[in-house]
């Protein structure tokens, strides 16, 4: 359920007051006798806070600690805020929530997430953050056999993958990985499980896969240089507001030209390259 667990707050107040608006600002006029909905730009503007919904379990991009936000991400949400010159609330959601979260209480949604088509049906999507895809992290004397590196060795009965619930994950290895043994876990602690041998491998994304092998002296990427699939990461926006969209995309348009978005970078990942981005 929303805000069961984790630091989710006192967020329903503000970001609730902007639902209807946000629903029918679709791009249908109606009869003429009203101008268009409100951008959600304008509420936020107005209320002085954008609630930001964020899942605290994927570093690089979104880390809860003690109920305190940071990661690339959210630290680039954070700037935003600024840059608008509003406050910025941050609201704890997981990856299966993610959805009705991001509808019923946020403004944005930020911390690694996938754009897929699924998704883009409910949502739009901020201009691309990444360019990622899907590859296999292991304990690292399976790597040292050759296992584990394609779909193949990976989709076989007893190796076991694992994944948190709902994401883009659990669909990769549920179409993919039909023989083998999916197992859900709670993302904070997942690579734990790898290395006490309570999973063999999980397939994700090549950013994560790198920031982890750096992390983990018992984990190994497999096969990073060659994704099974590509995709992009971005922050999740309102469907339909144009308005809102282009102040998000013209602004991290900037911050990838001036160094806005490296200076934030560059604390978590150093020189390391965890994308393919290309040049903007
Ligand atoms: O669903 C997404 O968009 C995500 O990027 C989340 C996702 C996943 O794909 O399952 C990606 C990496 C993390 O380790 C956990 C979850």
């Amino acid at each position: 359920g929303c805000g069961s667990t984790g630091p989710a707050k006192d967020t329903t107040e503000q970001s609730s007051t902007e639902q209807s608006g946000q629903a029918q600002n679709t791009g249908e006029q109606g009869s003429g006798e009203h101008e268009e909905p409100e951008s959600r730009l304008a509420s936020i503007k107005k209320d002085g806070v954008i609630t930001v919904c964020t899942t605290g379990d994927y570093a690089p991009f979104t880390v809860e600690k003690d109920g305190k936000f940071s990661g690339i991400d959210v630290n680039l949400a954070e700037k935003f805020a600024e840059n608008l010159d509003v406050k910025v609330e941050f609201v704890g959601t997981e990856w299966k929530n993610l959805m009705p979260d991001f509808l019923s209480k946020c403004d944005m949604a930020v911390g690694g997430i996938s754009v897929n088509d699924e998704r883009a049906k409910k949502v739009d999507f901020s201009t691309s953050l990444l360019k990622d895809g899907k590859t296999p992290i292991a304990r690292c004397e399976d790597k040292d056999k050759d296992k584990y590196k394609s779909i193949e060795q990976i989709n076989k009965p007893g190796v076991v993958s694992i994944m948190p619930e709902g994401g883009t994950n659990q669909e990769f290895a549920k179409k993919n990985y039909p023989k083998g043994t999916l197992k859900t876990h709670d993302n904070k602690t997942i690579f734990d499980e790898i290395v006490k041998g309570n999973a063999d491998v999980m397939t994700t994304d090549r950013a994560e896969v790198l920031y982890i092998d750096e992390k983990y002296p018992e984990l190994c990427a497999t096969n990073p240089d060659r994704p099974f699939d590509q995709f992009d990461k971005a922050f999740m926006l309102p469907k339909g507001d144009t308005e809102f969209k282009k102040a998000v995309d013209d602004w991290l348009e900037t911050s990838f030209k001036d160094g806005t978005y490296r200076k934030i970078e560059e604390p978590w990942v150093g020189d390391q390259e965890l994308s393919y981005r290309t040049e903007k």
